[in-house]
């Protein structure tokens, strides 16, 4: 099913709506992230539409529930998947979760047929701010995960559970990590969305945020939004791969008449101050290209958290740095800048790692809390993730302008849960 969603029919549907209809999935869990640029949305599925005349599904034999030896619950197969919009248009938001029928089926409304009742995890600033549009719009309640809580869940949950799923950028190359679950701690998490948040992680819900900076992904956009007059962030990304650096930036080799600051360790193509070249020039913002321009700009801010990242690290003595957030996008210049700085300050002793699964952090977290078991939640554990074969799948289902596109692989799973949830029954009796 998966595998016909991304390379089927559905690849190029351009209408939210036309996809809505057609990717009928059976969603059992669902967890929002719902941060200042993205809403991010990881959902459960069982990949099996129900028919028409309301029969239990047939699922195919490896999607079918396995029978557990614990009485209390039952196992079921399927995918985690991730889709994200823009928060500026919460609206298409609403209206995909609208038809995902969460009313009927939805996260959490085992046991009532009120439609308030129906809750779902959620993390992020807008899961306060938006709480009560949810409300009158889905009729669902956001129960709210502490963001930090949530980005260090899924930070580990990734780490811990998924194949290739942390990577160097060294030299123009991805390098797959395997880290040892007993050696994984500590590290520095680095979240780059619109600010950015550092976090020592010691641990299974042992962390503290140990510095930020307002100076993140959304500086990266809105600078170059004014500056470029791009239309979208990806546009600003493709430009900055064209530009030139060094018609903005002001090297060491400027201010050293072409040479290396060698004493201090500084190669006459350092960078020595970012933007810096335009004060000595007698040019309007208009003579400069605009490729140029994004290309610095992408070098200024990658660099400054890449140098920060590693001040932190520095300060408690961490090895590893991984890094996530939406801005990192797996674009090869920008890991490239963040290793390349971090690799520069620490002389070699720390280590830059992305994450594939890199903007979903906070709402994997926020689904990983379904697990509590409190407040009449179901218990949620996954047991098991597939082999990195059937883990690593493109699920291209969203091809409007508002619905983005799922960049990231869907994740075979099986989860546990409760016994007391059916999921078909859920169907027919909410
Ligand atoms: N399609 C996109 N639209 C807007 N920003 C994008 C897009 N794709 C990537 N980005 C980058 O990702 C950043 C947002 O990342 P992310 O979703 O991780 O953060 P957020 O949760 O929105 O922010 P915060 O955690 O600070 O509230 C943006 O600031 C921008 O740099
Ligand atoms: C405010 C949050 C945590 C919201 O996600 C994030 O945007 C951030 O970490 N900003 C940086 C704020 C600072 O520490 O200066």
């Amino acid at each position: 099913m998966e595998r016909q969603l991304i390379d089927g029919k559905l690849e190029n549907t351009d209408s939210t709506s036309e996809l809505i209809k057609q990717s009928a999935h059976e969603i059992s869990h669902l967890a929002i992230d719902i941060g200042g640029s993205l809403i991010k949305i990881v959902y459960f599925s069982t990949n099996s539409k129900r028919s028409t005349n309301d029969e239990a599904p047939t699922l195919p034999k490896e999607r079918q529930e396995v029978p557990s030896r614990d009485l209390n619950h039952h196992i079921l197969s399927g995918g985690l998947h991730f889709v994200k919009f823009e928060t500026s248009k919460i609206e298409d938001c609403i209206n995909f979760l609208s038809s995902k029928k969460l009313q009927q089926c939805g996260a959490q409304c085992h046991y009532s047929h009120a439609v308030d009742k129906i809750k779902i995890k959620a993390t992020g600033g807008g899961a306060f701010k938006f709480a009560d549009l949810f409300k009158e719009k889905l009729g669902i309640t956001l129960d709210k995960v502490e963001e930090m809580e949530s980005l260090v869940a899924g930070a580990n949950f990734l780490l811990k559970a998924v194949n290739h799923e942390a990577y160097t950028y060294i030299g123009g190359r991805k390098e797959y990590v395997q880290i040892d679950q007993n050696d994984l701690y500590p590290y520095l998490l680095v979240n780059i969305g619109s600010g950015v948040s550092m976090i020592k992680v010691d641990g299974d819900e042992k962390f503290q945020r140990v510095s930020g900076t307002s100076v993140g992904g959304g500086t990266f956009w809105g600078l170059g939004k004014l500056l470029t007059k791009c239309k979208s962030f990806d546009e600003l990304l493709e430009l900055s791969h064209q530009g030139n650096n060094r018609v903005i930036d002001m090297l060491v080799g400027d201010i050293y008449g072409g040479m290396d600051y060698a004493k201090i360790g500084l190669a006459s193509t350092a960078i020595a101050s970012s933007f810096g070249k335009p004060v000595s020039e007698n040019r309007e913002l208009e003579d400069y290209k605009p490729e140029d321009i994004a290309r610095s700009l992408l070098r200024m801010i990658s660099n400054n958290i890449g140098q920060i990242a590693y001040l932190n690290a520095l300060r408690f003595g961490l090895k590893r740095i991984i890094l996530g957030g939406f801005f990192i996008r797996d674009h090869a210049y920008t890991m490239d800048t963040i290793s390349v700085a971090v690799d520069f300050w620490s002389k070699g002793e720390a280590k830059a790692m992305f994450l594939r699964h890199e903007g979903f952090l906070g709402a994997l977290g926020a689904f990983m809390n379904y697990k509590d078991g409190n407040a009449g939640l179901m218990p949620l554990q996954l047991v098991e993730q597939t082999p990195k074969s059937s883990s690593c799948i493109v699920d291209r289902i969203h091809n409007s302008t508002h619905v983005h596109e799922n960049e990231s692989g869907a994740i075979d799973c099986r989860l546990r849960v409760s016994s007391s949830f059916k999921i078909y029954d859920e169907v027919k009796r909410c």
